[in-house]
């Protein structure tokens, strides 16, 4: 195909569609009773399980999946951006996420470069720094050891830590790694969110890492601003220095906000703010509460995954079967089963996917009770794809003796698809794996469609309108007006503002602030 044209005008693409009528006349229920058929739509790879078999898809639909990912170059794709390849085409960057994790020895050349040695440079900066604090060797102003530490970040330079943080904060030696210790994570610039972040800390006992790619996020920066303040009011201004330390690809303007560059641990334009919980944006937070070593074999975990990407033939490739087959919608639990799964079993048809663990970081199991609490969860595991794919009338419930109650007056006809992944267990090595398995699925889609996953023209949009919502705000603020349709902006927002402005009676004094209840001084 040619590299101009789109994938929906290729031959294959067009197999696919003519594919869909027989596939439209396929049963879930009755393509599950075909023995041969789930045989060749499971895969594993490095312990991870992946059951694609409730997918409304037959052996041929992957064959001409597969053939579509052939005519869109996904494997030479692949190459590209492990070569380090400006795939990146609209900024003019490699993406090599993937370098981040790989071994100290290894060889990842950007523009002929070898960048492998200086990410390793910062692992070791980053190790000798969270061991220094950890040990209560770096104290703060007042010697007090920092055992809190507050993750100033928005978007990828938050989301991605937060997901890990989560994971990892009920896993036994995680959580024994961590005793003792506070991690918190600031994203949105609402002020709610900084009363959240900061309540009940002690500021002599809290370490800020401001992390922010381009150092120039007017969210990011603002919170950097107040947390500062919250610091330096209370243990003035030499705090910044022993209390305050930031993740950047821009060392420049960290020195400028006050941090010393010294405190400041690098990153590269090469990796995408949506990719980069494996640099310094996830390492600092996350070694300072879980250590080192711990956060080490969640980038052995991701490399795994790089690795079977990189070498493993597309048909048994994770990642890349992954981004063939469909999108992602979740929720953790059965908190879903609970809320929106009526939506996915009776509304528009919705692909779903379940991800569960054989051991439970935390089992509990009650004398008297049929399964431990972790059976419980995963009988719903089982059950729910089985649900969602077969269906059933009412009458077999019936007859299954399903109390008159539970059944429905419907029939639930099923054909539902949905995808299964099952992991030995959930710690930093397998959250590794299942990170890198779903960075590498969305460079799949993005592949196949012919579109760029690593730029965000959009979202550089909104940040370009908020910066002239700001000055209108304050330009018609202080000159005591309205704005209007003359300020650039249309007849919605205009009227949008002007209500939250006459709401407003009582800006702001200029060049003062007042931290709210629980927060003050
Ligand atoms: O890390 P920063 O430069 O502060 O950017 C924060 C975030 O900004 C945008 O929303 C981008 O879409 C994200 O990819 C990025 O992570």
């Amino acid at each position: 195909m040619a590299a101009s044209s789109l994938i929906s005008d290729s031959k294959e693409w067009r197999a696919l569609q003519d594919h869909v009528g027989a596939i439209k006349q396929t049963q879930l229920r009755e393509l599950l009773e075909d023995d041969a058929r789930t045989e060749a739509m499971v895969r594993e790879a490095g312990g991870v399980y992946l059951d694609f078999s409730r997918q409304n898809a037959t052996p041929d639909t992957l064959k001409l999946l597969l053939e579509l990912a052939g005519a869109a170059g996904v494997g030479p794709k692949i190459q590209a951006m492990f070569g380090g390849a400006h795939i990146n085409s609209t900024e003019g960057r490699a993406v090599l996420h993937t370098a981040l994790r790989a071994p100290r020895g290894a060889v990842v050349e950007d523009g002929g470069a070898n960048v492998v040695p200086e990410v390793w440079a910062v692992l070791d900066q980053i190790k000798a720094f969270t061991e220094r604090v950890r040990g209560g060797e770096w104290v703060g102003v007042t010697g007090k050891r920092l055992t809190s530490v507050v993750s100033v970040g928005i978007g990828g330079s938050a989301l991605g830590p937060l997901f890990v943080h989560t994971a990892l904060s009920t896993e036994p030696e995680a959580m024994a790694q961590a005793a003792g210790r506070q991690l918190s994570f600031l994203a949105n610039v609402d002020p709610v969110d900084a009363v959240r972040a900061l309540r009940g800390l002690d500021p002599e006992a809290t370490l800020v890492v401001i992390v922010s790619k381009t150092f120039t996020t007017a969210e990011t920066m603002l919170n950097a601003r107040t947390v500062r303040a919250w610091l330096t009011e209370r243990l003035g201004q030499a705090a910044v220095a022993k209390h305050m330390v930031a993740v950047s690809t821009n060392l420049k303007a960290v020195e400028a906000f006050g941090i010393d560059p010294a405190n400041a641990f690098g990153f590269w334009d090469w990796v995408g703010g949506r990719f980069s919980v494996s640099s310094a944006v996830g390492m600092v937070p996350l070694s300072l509460h879980y250590s080192f070593p711990v956060m080490e074999r969640f980038l052995q975990g991701m490399h795994a995954m790089d690795d079977h990407f990189r070498t493993a033939p597309l048909q048994d490739n994770l990642p890349a079967l992954l981004g063939l087959l469909n999108i992602d919608f979740g929720e953790p639990g059965t908190n879903g089963q609970h809320s929106f799964y009526q939506l996915i079993h009776q509304g528009r048809t919705i692909p779903a996917e379940f991800i569960a663990v054989v051991r439970s970081q935390q089992d509990v199991y009650l004398g008297g009770e049929k399964v431990s609490s972790h059976e419980e969860l995963m009988c719903n595991f089982f059950a729910q794809p089985d649900a969602l794919a077969c269906g059933k009338d009412s009458g077999t419930l019936r007859a299954e003796g399903v109390p008159e109650h539970l059944v429905p007056h419907k029939t639930f006809t099923g054909n539902r698809p949905s995808l299964s992944i099952l992991l030995p267990e959930l710690n930093a090595y397998t959250l590794g794996q299942l990170l890198s398995m779903y960075e590498h699925r969305v460079a799949t889609s993005g592949f196949v469609w012919g579109i760029n996953s690593f730029d965000q023209w959009g979202v550089e949009l909104g940040k370009v309108l908020a910066n002239k919502v700001r000055s209108k705000v304050q330009e018609a603020r202080s000159a005591g007006r309205q704005v209007s349709k003359a300020d650039g902006f249309n007849a919605s927002t205009v009227r949008l503002l002007n209500r939250f402005l006459e709401a407003k009676t009582q800006p702001p004094a200029q060049g003062k602030h007042t931290f709210p209840p629980g927060l003050e001084l």
